[in-house]
């Protein structure tokens, strides 16, 4: 069974700026993985690589086990790509966009299909509706259905929630997560960083054309070991404990420790300066404030 998708040491050259520098990486059948980086990091430039939309400048790329240079339509033909940017033509109807890109795929009659994906992604009673006649997150929806109407074994999907409302985001979540139920693999780009919490279960993380982290979501979360800490103190927080200071809330003090462990130094120091704790939360780790740090530090 060939990986979902396997990136073998591409790059990625805009004359002499580098958008992707020797990266790796794999993803296997089934998964539901997030490629997460700041803008300008890559992600769509590597999106694009792999559906043969832009040639990267070194390295190889297989989907599926087909090359997407020297098996071309082979590799396309297994991937699905919601790209970022809505592109459409404004005089179609939602089911004539929907046959042509069938027709692109070369699949003569697919309206079973086309119908079930419409149910799927609220866009039933929109059919027959002229392209520019739709709101913003419509066409989001109709850009979803074109990446899947040849029912692409991996599915990539470049921020398709930017600018959605909740109710169609969690709507389309439940959708993703169905298709990925149902075997297929799933690669996304999100800002929403709470989003590939939840939904993903590995994640990697480029920063300026590089793989700086590749991991089991639970892994990163565990890596980042420092927590902070919500404190209510009787007294201003001693100059000793200054190095530890994050910030304030209201009348509380954020303090970060580089463990969990740590809190009994800081029990003793705040003891010894005579400052009592008039309450105390500690802040759960989640995967923005990991990303964060990551991205500051650069740590791999
Ligand atoms: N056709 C191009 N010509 C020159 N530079 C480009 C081109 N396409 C992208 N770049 C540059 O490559 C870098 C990576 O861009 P890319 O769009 O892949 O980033 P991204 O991670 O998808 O960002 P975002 O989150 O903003 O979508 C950016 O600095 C961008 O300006």
């Amino acid at each position: 069974m060939p990986p979902a998708i396997v990136i073998s040491s591409v790059s990625k050259q805009y004359g002499s700026f580098t958008a992707l520098d020797d990266v790796s990486f794999q993803v296997e059948q089934g998964e539901f993985f997030a490629l997460l980086g700041p803008n300008g990091a890559g992600k769509t430039t590597l999106i694009s690589s792999m559906a043969g939309l832009t040639r990267q400048s070194a390295g190889n790329i297989r989907i599926l086990g087909h090359d997407t240079v020297s098996d071309a339509y082979q590799a396309r033909m297994k991937l699905g790509v919601v790209p970022q940017e809505l592109v459409f033509d404004p005089f179609l109807s939602v089911r004539e966009t929907l046959r042509f890109q069938s027709g692109y795929f070369g699949i003569a009659r697919n309206d079973d299909w086309i119908d079930e994906l419409l149910a799927k992604l609220g866009l039933a009673d929109k059919a027959d509706s002229n392209l520019r006649a739709l709101s913003g997150g419509m066409k989001r929806r109709v850009m979803v259905a074109q990446a899947l109407v040849h029912k692409p074994p991996v599915i990539v999907l470049d921020e398709p929630t930017a600018g959605v409302d909740v109710e169609l985001r969690q709507s389309l979540w439940a959708f993703v997560r169905e298709l990925n139920a149902a075997g297929h693999t799933i690669v996304l780009t999100t800002h929403y960083l709470e989003e590939a919490e939840a939904l993903c279960s590995r994640i990697a993380m480029l920063k300026k054309g590089r793989l700086i982290a590749l991991e089991d979501k639970a892994k990163l979360l565990a890596h980042s070991n420092e927590r902070d800490i919500s404190l209510k103190l009787s007294a201003p927080l001693p100059a000793a404990l200054a190095p530890l200071f994050v910030r304030s809330e209201g009348e509380r003090v954020v303090l970060r420790l580089p463990d969990i462990a740590a809190i009994e130094s800081l029990l003793a120091a705040l003891r010894s300066a005579g400052v009592e704790v008039r309450e105390m939360t500690v802040i759960e780790t989640d995967l923005e404030s990991v990303f964060m740090r990551m991205m500051q530090g650069g740590a791999a």
